[in-house]
């Protein structure tokens, strides 16, 4: 693959800006594209794909040629793949064969995975010897998955339309309304999103909101809806009937779940910002349903956001501990009696996940929940997001 000094330019330079800016990847990349309408998809793909792996491999590439310079790190990163350099200044002094030498002496799991000392470390006490295959498997590029939008098309629909403009997809065992592409592409343009046929969205995030049993009528609370992916799905599958209120308190992330209710003809959304207790205390056993998708680490998702192994701490772990623990305890109060309360993350971690279900389940409130199921998915297991789903029912009386 040729390489064009346009384009490494601008993967050089969001990732100095993911680095020394310390700004979100997804959002460089998503303003480095901007920037120049003239790429076709192949620069777009090459961009994208190379500040991704860049980030991905970040730990590992400067292990293997130390540099302050961001075209020598491109270089060592471009060499590791197997591919060769061009004849440019900037490659200076960098060789292959060193690289390549250097990497097949490494034993550090940490370097080699590219993770910092202390992830490597918490992940293989809490996941044992599922850990370094877990941290393998996330360590790769992300499928595109789609979520087919029921109430507008099915499934086998979605993917003759597709299929007719060369997008070619398949239909994973398991995950009813999910599409999976054959190939990785930008699909947000397509006139099919435009008119609301399907979202993006890892088809183990789609069992979090089919965990719920949904029906059309009900009362359904998801109190941590941020853009709404979960939401617009049980909009679907409730065939918008009933009421969903879609509460985050962050109102700016409300406002794209408006935008894409009206994109996926979903009338049942009511949008709601929340504004501390008194929120939530109006609220109390209002709901037959209630989702609690919780802040988390974001283990579960490396896949897609490479970028959050460098900015997580063990600190800001247990901080988002806290706050799942205090969203269970003060927020369950909303659902019914006899009503059900769908716990998530997208994180890998037990202490996020099955520890705290546990700890609320022997609490003072959670005396009042039995756990009917939960699904640990591993990104090993599923070959899709790490994902956490409980399940828990309020007792009747
Ligand atoms: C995992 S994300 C939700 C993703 C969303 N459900 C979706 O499917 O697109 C967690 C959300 O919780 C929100 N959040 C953080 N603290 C919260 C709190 N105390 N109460 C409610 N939401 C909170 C964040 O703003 C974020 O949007």
């Amino acid at each position: 693959m040729k390489l064009f000094t346009n384009t490494v330019y601008a993967v050089v330079h969001a990732i100095d800006e993911i680095f020394n800016q310390n700004r979100y990847a997804d959002k460089v990349i998503e303003k480095t594209l901007k920037s120049n309408p003239k790429w076709g998809a192949r620069d777009r793909g090459f961009i994208a794909e190379s500040v991704y792996d860049m980030v991905r491999w970040w730990r590992l590439i400067n292990f293997l040629s130390p540099s302050k310079d961001n075209y020598q790190l491109f270089g060592t990163y471009w060499l590791l793949q197997g591919r060769t350099l061009p004849d440019w200044k900037e490659f200076k002094g960098l060789d292959s064969d060193t690289i390549h030498r250097k990497y097949e002496r490494l034993n550090n799991r940490a370097v080699i995975q590219s993770i910092p000392d202390w992830l490597d470390e918490m992940g293989a006490e809490l996941l044992g010897d599922k850990w370094e295959e877990e941290i393998n498997t996330l360590n790769q590029q992300a499928e595109v998955v789609l979520r087919v939008n029921t109430l507008k098309i099915t499934r086998e629909q979605l993917m003759n339309r597709l299929a007719g403009e060369e997008i070619e997809s398949y239909a994973p065992k398991g995950y009813k309304d999910a599409l999976v592409l054959a190939k990785r592409q930008n699909v947000f343009k397509n006139a099919a999103f435009k008119e609301g046929l399907f979202e993006v969205q890892d088809a183990s995030s789609q069992l979090v909101s089919a965990a719920l049993d949904v029906e059309p009528g009900m009362r359904v609370i998801d109190a941590c809806a941020g853009a709404g992916g979960k939401s617009l799905h049980l909009a679907a599958l409730m065939q918008n009937k009933g009421r969903i209120l879609s509460m985050d308190t962050e109102g700016w992330k409300l406002q794209n779940t408006k935008i894409r209710a009206r994109r996926n003809g979903i009338s049942i959304i009511e949008p709601r910002v929340i504004e501390g207790n008194k929120t939530i205390k109006r609220l109390s056993e209002s709901a037959d349903r209630l989702l609690l998708d919780v802040p988390c680490s974001g283990l579960g998702v490396l896949k897609r956001n490479p970028d959050t192994k460098w900015k997580l701490t063990p600190e800001s772990i247990t901080k988002v501990q806290g706050i799942q623990e205090e969203i269970l305890q003060n927020y369950s109060s909303m659902v019914k009696k006899g009503g059900i309360m769908v716990y998530a993350t997208c994180s890998i971690l037990p202490s996020e996940n099955q520890h705290q279900v546990e700890k609320f389940l022997a609490s003072e409130k959670g005396k009042e929940f039995e756990l009917l199921e939960d699904q640990k998915v591993l990104a090993q297991e599923s070959g899709f997001d790490g994902f956490y789903i409980a399940k828990l029912k309020r007792k009747e009386a």
